[in-house]
């Protein structure tokens, strides 16, 4: 991570802003481990993938019928039917045996070969004639040779060795994430393994007297924790290794002494609450007691505002919001492409679309607003549907919402038909 300089601290951002500067902090992901290909999904490539000999590996047929030399049939025609033996036959794994069969095969000696979809097809051979275009009659009659009553176009349903990917070229660049087709690719080259970054190691650290882990004795006037859980669940779908810490309490020292410990074993630390501005909101004192500066203290963002970055020892802690939409919106704005980057992904900026508000909203609010909404295809047409109830400590619109409906700051809200951004989630 890079050094910073105290006096450039930067102390309330934009949404856009802070997810920029904690990306900007973050140097690429180096650390790598080598992993099975079975293993592989969702894993960041390490190293440029170069091949490590031709795709197809050798030419081949790709149709079932005859391997023919173009050259025998030019003047086949509809009252000029040329004959072709058929000298053997050649199917999918087939091996070096064929090569010396059929070695001594040249042109003009009207010989062809039954072939079928995957076979090697000799040197002598430039062209396949699907078995359609010889009447079935025919080759049950007579397997032993074909009549064509027209020319083929030379190369005709054959794979040259290498036409779909060179030798030696670069198949995959590093920092590709691996998905069904990558890993495809790398099969098709023989690789079992595969090298790719670690994934980060996050630490989630709940803060709150008031706080139960799900399992606890319910305790009257306490909640259960739900954000340390849905933390660790986006980190995991995004690549992470996550360490949920217990529930730490309203303490300076107790929360400084989590960080520390964080900080000594984690690439990322992210605490979820006591970072507003009340008598017991300790992060703050705590991130800097455990040796950090703060990169920002507020995100002009709704929900969220207390969200803050603080930077200790070159390693980024990410504090979020106690409520739990508040700490859904940090996750989703600020957190996933800090952890992305971090994983390894070149591409880890937010994407945001553009949609049409199906709804209204009349609230005002100085700061940009990420309203849980519901996004849907109509005509073509992308609508954004607002879900209401949208207070920073409500969760029912959670299980509905698809994307966060980005509502620019002032006094009017925004009428129904506007052009909006808005941030697809899970689900969209
Ligand atoms: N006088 C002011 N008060 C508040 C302001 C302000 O500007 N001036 N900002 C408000 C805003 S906006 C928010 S958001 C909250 C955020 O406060 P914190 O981030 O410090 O969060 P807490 O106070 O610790 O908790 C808020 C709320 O969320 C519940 N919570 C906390 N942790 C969890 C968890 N892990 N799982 C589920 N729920 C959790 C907590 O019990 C509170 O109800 O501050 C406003 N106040
Ligand atoms: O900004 Mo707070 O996160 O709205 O409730």
């Amino acid at each position: 991570m890079t050094q910073i300089e105290t006096k450039t601290i930067i102390k309330a951002l934009t949404a856009q802003e802070a997810a920029d500067c904690l990306c900007s902090l973050l140097e690429p992901q180096r650390r790598t481990e080598r992993v099975a290909l079975h293993e592989a999904s969702g894993r960041v490539l390490a190293d440029d993938f170069i091949t490590p000999f031709p795709m197809p590996p050798f030419r081949r047929a790709a149709m079932d019928g005859y391997a023919v030399c173009s050259q025998d049939l030019v003047e086949a025609g509809p009252d000029n039917p040329t004959t072709l033996t058929v000298v053997g036959e050649i199917k999918a794994g087939s091996g070096l045996a064929l090569q010396s069969q059929f070695q001594q095969m040249q042109s003009g000696q009207r010989q062809s070969a039954r072939i079928f979809t995957g076979a090697p097809v000799p040197e002598q051979w430039d062209t396949l004639i699907v078995q359609e275009a010889i009447p079935l009659e025919q080759r049950r009659l007579n397997p032993g040779s074909i009549q064509l009553y027209k020319a083929f176009r030379q190369g005709e349903h054959i794979a040259e060795a290498g036409e779909d990917i060179a030798a030696g070229a670069m198949a995959l660049a590093s920092g590709k994430v691996l998905h069904a087709k990558e890993i495809a690719i790398l099969a098709s080259f023989g690789q079992a393994q595969v090298s790719v970054y670690e994934k980060p190691k996050v630490a989630v650290i709940p803060v709150g007297d008031e706080l139960l882990s799900p399992g606890d004795s319910f305790i009257p006037y306490h909640i259960y924790d739900a954000n340390s859980y849905m933390a660790a669940a986006r980190l995991q779908e995004l690549g992470a290794v996550v360490q949920r810490f217990a529930p730490v309490p309203d303490d300076v020292e107790a929360i400084a002494d989590a960080l520390t410990l964080a900080l000594s074993q984690y690439d990322l630390i992210i605490t979820i609450g006591g970072v507003s501005v009340g008598d017991y909101d300790f992060v703050a004192q705590a991130a800097e007691a455990a040796g950090g500066s703060a990169l920002f203290r507020k995100v002009l963002m709704r929900p969220g505002k207390p969200t803050s970055g603080f930077i200790a020892d070159n390693r980024l802690i990410i504090s979020l919001s106690g409520n739990p939409s508040a700490c859904f919106a940090g996750l989703e704005l600020l957190v996933k492409p800090t952890v992305l980057k971090a994983a390894g992904y070149i591409d880890y900026k937010n994407r945001f679309l553009q949609g049409t508000l199906a709804s209204g909203l009349d609230k005002s609010s100085p700061f940009t607003r990420f309203v849980r909404s519901i996004a849907y295809w109509q005509e073509e047409r992308l609508f954004v549907e607002p879900l209401g109830r949208d207070r920073s400590g409500n969760i029912a619109a959670f299980a509905h919402a698809n994307a966060l409906a980005v509502i620019p700051p002032g006094a009017r809200g925004a009428v129904k038909g506007e052009t909006v951004s808005l941030l697809p989630l899970a689900g969209f």
